[in-house]
């Protein structure tokens, strides 16, 4: 930090294996760049074969001597000496505290390929022959295991009682807590589990990993549902680059965090301190930048220390719980920023991917489960890893409170006991198929145009309860239900609502219906 780095115009991202390669297209040849208009945003918009948002990797060398504090350059002098106490130091720390290789997690070792495990994902097979039934419900869940809340998570930059801290005016500032990253230990790439869920996400992460803020990929954003690994991956980024270069300042925040300082900044009329301290960072990790919505001035903010950033070069890497198109209440000229790198989402894992992760999860906590449980939970509980590891845990909590050993049944009892428990979220998805599967129709047959009276019956009560138990708009409903008006959708649920009050055989199958949801009756 401090030194100028080399422009990056023509710098290809380098990655692990040519198979990973996300094919980004190559750099505005300089014929086709437009003239320097300070710090723009060229490009935006472009797409690539791999989902990619937009890519710019524009360098704009003027921009990054044209500094627009006089006396950042002497203060990047200060910090360079800093920093360089600050490596003797990390060195020190890494020579007493490096862990023995055999306490370290290691992957399996057969077809191995690259030290991040890229293969543990494919050594599953022999999938399991579940079903769900009526009896083995597809289960939803919203996450009972939420991660720690932002403010019983450590603050950067503040003191204990809350304050900020200046570190350029206190004397003597530690260096080790001034440059304390934050950063989950075991959130690495040996941990991280691929598959072709996160492929390109993994492979941009490692690129970056080798050659922060010298890639395309700046910068990463991250996008995905919750609990599916955005966070664990861009930490792993983040512990890579202190692994291969330990003075190198990597700082993760969530944005609630990121908020809260600057609020607190803004109390104690030190922005610019609170600025400076960013401004110092090699690779700035934000997570869940969708709670930036609404909070105009911290944009503002992360908006000045992210230009500053990326035109010294520096990496930043974030993630979401949506694509940044669809991040409402984030202003235009900080999305567009967004777009100037890669944006690589996380799906949902499939079943094999999913019995890895657990699997790698319970090596390296050294619990030993059978394998058809593991196999009976990954297939039900299939949208939220942490959900599923949640699960896990409190079953072998459970079953070594009652000194048993962790088989079949126990799952199942457990996985009963959890959905009973937990507020579920109903899509409709979820309730063509439970109600497919109580009339041993398709969902297809449910959804098609077919008037046969047992099939239109069906759809009657699965568009009701759609109505009844989603936030879905009528319009959303009638075209999920094979591209039906929204009127149709209404005169189902009178339909229903009428037969109700005159027939209780039918409001018995309702109930069992909503029983299978788990969805308490409304009446
Ligand atoms: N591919 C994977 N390999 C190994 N572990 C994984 C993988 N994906 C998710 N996990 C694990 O799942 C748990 C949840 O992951 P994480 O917190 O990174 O999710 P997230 O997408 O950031 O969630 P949120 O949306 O709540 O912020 C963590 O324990 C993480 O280690």
């Amino acid at each position: 930090m401090g030194q100028q780095q080399p422009p990056r115009q023509n710098q290809e991202p380098q990655f692990p294996d040519q198979q990973q390669q996300p094919q980004v297209p190559p750099n505005n040849p300089p014929s086709q760049q437009q003239p320097n208009q300070g710090f723009p945003p060229q490009n935006d918009n472009l797409g690539n074969d791999f989902g990619a948002e937009g890519y710019n990797n524009q360098f704009n060398q003027e921009n990054r001597n044209n500094n627009s504090y006089p006396d950042f350059f002497q203060r990047q002098q200060q910090q360079q000496q800093r920093e360089q106490q600050a490596q003797n130091w990390n060195q020190q720390q890494q020579q007493s505290q490096q862990s023995p290789p055999n306490q370290r997690p290691v992957p399996p070792q057969e077809n191995n390929q690259d030290r991040f495990g890229a293969t543990q994902s494919n050594s599953y097979q022999n999938p399991p022959q579940y079903r769900k039934s009526q009896s083995q419900q597809p289960q939803q869940y919203r996450s009972s295991q939420q991660k720690p809340r932002a403010e019983e998570r450590p603050i950067p930059n503040m003191n204990n009682s809350g304050d900020f801290v200046d570190h350029f005016r206190v004397p003597n500032a530690q260096e080790s807590s001034y440059r304390e990253s934050y950063l989950n230990p075991t959130y690495v790439f040996e941990t991280f589990i691929e598959g072709d869920c996160n492929r390109l996400a993994r492979s941009a992460g490692i690129a970056i990993a080798r050659k922060p803020g010298a890639t395309a990929f700046n910068p990463l954003v991250v996008y995905g549902g919750v609990g599916l690994g955005k966070t664990h991956l861009a930490q792993a980024v983040g512990n890579e680059v202190k692994r291969t270069d330990p003075s190198k300042f990597v700082l993760y925040v969530s944005s609630e965090q990121f908020t809260t300082q600057f609020i607190e900044a803004l109390r104690n009329n030190n922005v610019q301190q609170f600025t400076n301290y960013y401004l110092q960072v090699d690779v700035l990790i934000v997570d869940d930048i969708q709670f930036l919505a609404k909070k105009e001035k911290t944009q503002e903010n992360f908006f000045h220390i992210f230009n500053r950033l990326h035109q010294n070069g520096k990496q930043i890497i974030m993630t979401s719980d949506r694509p940044p198109r669809s991040l409402e209440g984030l202003t235009d000229r900080l999305l567009s920023r967004f777009k100037w790198g890669l944006t690589a989402d996380i799906q949902k894992p499939d079943f094999e991917t999913r019995v890895a992760i657990v699997k790698q999860k319970l090596m390296s906590e050294g619990v030993n489960v059978p394998d058809d449980v593991v196999e009976y939970l990954s297939y039900n509980i299939d949208s939220n890893i942490r959900e599923l590891e949640g699960t896990l845990v409190s079953l072998v909590a459970n079953a070594s409170l009652m000194q048993r050993e962790v088989d079949l049944d126990m799952a199942k009892n457990a996985l009963l006991n959890i959905v009973r428990n937990t507020e579920k979220e109903i899509t409709i998805e979820f309730i063509q198929q439970i109600v497919s599967e109580y009339f041993s129709i398709s969902v297809d047959e449910l959804k098609s145009k077919t008037r046969k009276k047992d099939i239109a019956q069906a759809r009657q009560i699965a568009m009701y309860f759609s109505k009844e138990y989603t936030k879905e708009p009528l319009k959303s409903i009638g075209n999920q239900f094979g591209g039906r008006d929204h009127s149709t959708v209404v005169h189902a649920t009178k339909a229903v609502t009428k037969r109700t009050a005159s027939d209780a055989l039918y409001n018995r199958i309702l109930e069992e219906l909503l029983d299978q949801m788990n969805i308490k009756s409304k009446g």
